[in-house]
């Protein structure tokens, strides 16, 4: 099975846990936006979604499923995303679609998290994949200089700029063993608007897809 028939079968698998009648939350990339296709086939079931970002609002638009404003919501049952990496306690690297902030919000929202990615998003340790920190533009040089302060390398994505006005740094060379203290010490950097680390706020059931069929971790 190539990596995207894996990515697929994940998305359509968390299908089985949209409850028919609510508001879906709903996260941004190539995994997602199988769950978009997927979710697409009960939009006459569900209220609608709430999306994570422009280019996952556009797609669900386009298949007929109404996107509320997160505002309009007072709760949300679950929160189905992709994630770049993922470890054993379900804490994840996100942001590789640059989508990290709104993805941290409707997460926050969500009663259940549900991860889907492929064994390829699984590792032991955090921090091969560069994470991923959304920063307000001005704050771009001494945001990097605090980052090479906690052991990374910072690195500018180019050309990017966040649904929110914002740049990326991509952070390198680290070894994350204590996530929840990396995500906290990298939040309070003034000018950070969200580090993709998902540790805090981790996931509460990852589907994960591999040659042998899509395997179910509950917390
Ligand atoms: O965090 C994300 C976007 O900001 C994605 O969930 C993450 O990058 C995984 O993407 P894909 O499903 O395309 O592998």
């Amino acid at each position: 099975m190539t990596q995207d028939e894996l990515k697929k079968a994940v998305g359509w698998a968390a299908l089985d846990y949209v409850q028919p009648g609510t508001v879906v939350g709903v996260g941004t990339g190539s995994t997602a936006a199988h769950f978009i296709d997927a979710l697409a086939t009960m939009k006459h079931q569900i209220e609608g979604a709430v999306s994570s970002s422009e280019a996952s609002t556009q797609k669900l638009k386009s298949l007929g499923i109404q996107v509320f404003d997160l505002n309009e919501i007072d709760s949300l049952s679950i929160y189905v995303d992709g994630a770049d990496e993922i470890n054993p306690q379900m804490q994840m690297i996100k942001g590789g679609g640059a989508a990290l902030t709104r993805e941290k919000i409707v997460a926050a929202v969500a009663d259940t998290f549900i991860c889907i990615a492929d064994t390829s998003k699984e590792v032991d340790v955090l921090g091969h994949f560069p994470l991923p920190v959304e920063v307000i533009p001005m704050a771009r040089s001494f945001v990097a200089r605090e980052l090479v302060k906690l052991g990374g390398l910072p690195e500018y994505r180019q050309k990017v700029v966040t649904d929110n006005g914002n740049i990326i740094l991509d952070v390198h060379n680290l070894r994350i063993l204590d996530p929840i203290a990396l995500e906290k010490a990298i939040n309070a950097l003034p000018g950070v608007v969200t580090v993709g680390l998902f540790a805090a706020r981790s996931a509460d059931i990852a589907l994960i897809g591999g040659p042998d069929g899509v395997r179910t971790i509950k917390k």
